[in-house]
């Protein structure tokens, strides 16, 4: 089938080559030409070094390569998911079925990535979001890889995965579309502080400790949301958080690891290179679960360091010195 990738990231590249190995014909889109340019002279991504780019993908920065495309998929950073989802009024063929692989929760309206992509688009374009535990650089290796296609129109849901998967790249569909984003974009506000623990010398009991309570105010949140508190439990919940903590590909980890080193936090940001969207998911998190009602210690704890420039290890004792709990009580399951 003809599908379009837009955004040359590393993980738009990686897709981008599992859809081509499936048969289907693509073309990878680029917001500067520029990166296209580069993509073509040097035929591989500086994100995924050592990984050649096959001939048959096409290279564009033209976004008429969406027209007459069963699938587009959209791999921008968050912040560029609406605008790009804008520019594409008009272009698109009605019934093209659009994908969103980016982790995050949009800024100012604190809707889900797809939401911001059905505001724009309407009703005519069934949308998906494909997330799960995935880093660019292995998937462009083609290590074993599970994901979720998450979408309320299950037959876009299946187009998707019968598009993407393969021996190396399992997909699984869902209805929990809620639950799939923002299990994904809120575990990389976990990833980032599991990295500044690591940077600051803590071990595993530290890192443990975190992603497990860091899992329980996710769904939390999530379940406020709407999402179903089994979906916590799957590959965009514990699956997603595991790979990022713990994973040296991980560019949350990695910024957390330079601040908890003492790198300042846009210098750390500076230094990955590629988008670090728990930082991003750190403030609208906050702000959501402020509106919600909903208790979210991590996340303020991550706020206060990111944006207020507050020490990570007095933000580390007041975590732990907070008021006595039960555990059960307070868990998501
Ligand atoms: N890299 C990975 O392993 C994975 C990344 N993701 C998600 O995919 C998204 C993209 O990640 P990466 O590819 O790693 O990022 P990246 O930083 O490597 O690339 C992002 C791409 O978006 C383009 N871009 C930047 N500003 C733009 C704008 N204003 N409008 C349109 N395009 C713009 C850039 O030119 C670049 O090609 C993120 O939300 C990330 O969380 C999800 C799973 C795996
Ligand atoms: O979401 C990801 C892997 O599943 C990518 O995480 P990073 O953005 O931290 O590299």
């Amino acid at each position: 089938m003809k599908t379009a990738v837009l955004g040359s990231g590393g993980w738009g590249t990686a897709l981008a080559m599992v859809l081509l190995e499936n048969g289907n014909e693509v073309t990878l889109w680029s917001y500067q030409e520029a990166e296209s340019r580069v993509l073509r002279e040097t035929g591989e991504n500086p994100m995924l070094k050592g990984v050649p780019l096959p001939r048959e993908l096409a290279l564009t920065s033209d976004l008429n390569c969406v027209r007459g495309c069963a699938m587009v998929v959209l791999a921008t950073p968050s912040f560029a998911v609406r605008t790009t989802a804008r520019s594409l009024k008009g272009v698109l063929d009605p019934g093209t079925v659009v994908v969103s692989v980016s982790k995050g929760i949009e800024k100012d309206t604190s809707l889900t990535l797809t939401d911001a992509i059905e505001q724009e688009l309407g009703p005519d374009h069934p949308v998906v979001a494909l997330c799960g535990p995935s880093h660019a650089e292995e998937v462009g290796r083609k290590v074993p890889t599970a994901v979720v296609s998450a979408s309320r129109n299950q037959k876009a849901a299946e187009l998707v995965q019968d598009l993407f998967m393969n021996e190396r790249f399992r997909v699984y569909t869902s209805p929990d579309i809620v639950g799939v984003e923002l299990g994904a974009a809120l575990k990389n506000i976990i990833a980032l502080c599991a990295g500044c623990c690591d940077g600051m010398g803590f071990g595993d009991n530290t890192k443990a400790a975190l992603m497990t309570r860091g899992l329980t105010e996710i769904a939390r949140l999530g379940v406020a949301m709407g999402g179903r508190k089994e979906t916590f439990a799957g590959l965009t919940g514990v699956g997603d958080l595991i790979v990022t903590c713990t994973s040296m590909h991980s560019r949350n980890r990695r910024c957390g690891i330079l601040i908890g080193q003492g790198v300042p936090v846009q210098e750390a940001i500076q230094q990955i290179g590629a988008v670090v969207e728990g930082y991003y998911a750190t403030a609208t998190g906050k702000e959501l679960a402020e509106k919600m009602g909903v208790e979210m210690p991590i996340t303020e704890a991550a706020y206060s360091v990111l944006y207020e420039g507050k020490d990570p290890r007095k933000v580390i004792t007041e975590l732990m010195t907070r008021a006595k709990k039960h555990e059960i009580e307070d868990s998501w399951l």
